[in-house]
């Protein structure tokens, strides 16, 4: 089983006691990966919001991601860091982080995806899959097949991310993508442990068999 297999990216406007409530039915139902994502925050709300959940995370041995700041990544003593193209560069991330931190790596391009081939990163998130509301900043959209032409060339893991969702989550787990990263659809659900249930659910069945 992957370690990205199912992949909560928080959602950065719900407050504190919303996201400890989400990330802790989340790791109910299933998730096998969890990335903070703030974006409105401080730098003192980021590591708080990090400390918060880091026990619960800890306790189910689900790896804690931290996005954009390698500082706060540091302070907290997380498992790795997710960077995106005008983020800190790669290899200073690397530099910084160690060697065994978990480096991910937005993806947006055929280029960068060449580009990525030789550097540092133990995985990449191919941004973005669909349009979504959640990030209306995303540069293009690799659909189905581009996804699937991606896997055929690039050797290490690759995350899908970007309006991902029930109704079109099997096509994208019979491609036999590494990982599937969420915001809303874990995020967003009325019951959070259910949905990441079946969510973990459609993507098990919907795997090619080994
Ligand atoms: C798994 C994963 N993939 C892509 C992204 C997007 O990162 P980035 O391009 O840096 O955009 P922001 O999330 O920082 O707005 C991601 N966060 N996670
Ligand atoms: C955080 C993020 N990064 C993306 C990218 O494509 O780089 S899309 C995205 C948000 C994904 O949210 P939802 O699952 O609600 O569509
Ligand atoms: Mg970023």
């Amino acid at each position: 089983m992957s370690p990205y297999e199912l992949y909560l990216v928080t959602d950065d406007n719900q407050d504190l006691d919303t996201l400890v409530r989400v990330v802790t039915q989340a790791v109910a139902g299933g998730v096998t990966m969890v990335q903070l994502r703030e974006k409105h925050h401080d730098v003192r709300d980021f590591i708080r919001r990090a400390r918060a959940i880091q026990p619960i995370l800890k306790a189910a041995n689900v790896p804690l991601i931290i996005n954009d700041r390698v500082d706060v990544a540091l302070a907290v003593n997380a498992d790795g860091v997710h960077l995106g193209q005008s983020d800190m560069p790669v290899h200073d991330a690397r530099y910084l982080l160690g060697p065994e931190k978990i480096l991910g790596l937005s993806i947006e391009s055929w280029q960068q995806l060449e580009e990525a081939k030789h550097l540092p990163i133990n995985y990449i998130g191919l941004s973005a899959i669909y349009p979504t509301p959640t990030k209306t900043n995303t540069q293009y959209h690799w659909g189905l097949n581009g996804l699937k032409e991606a896997l055929a060339v690039y050797d290490k893991p690759i995350v899908a991310i970007g309006g991902i969702r029930h109704d079109n989550l099997a096509d994208i787990a019979a491609t036999g993508v590494h990982g599937i990263a969420l915001v809303s659809a874990i995020s967003h659900a009325d019951n959070v442990t259910q949905a990441t249930r079946s969510l973990k659910a459609v993507i098990q069945s919907s795997r090619l068999p080994a």
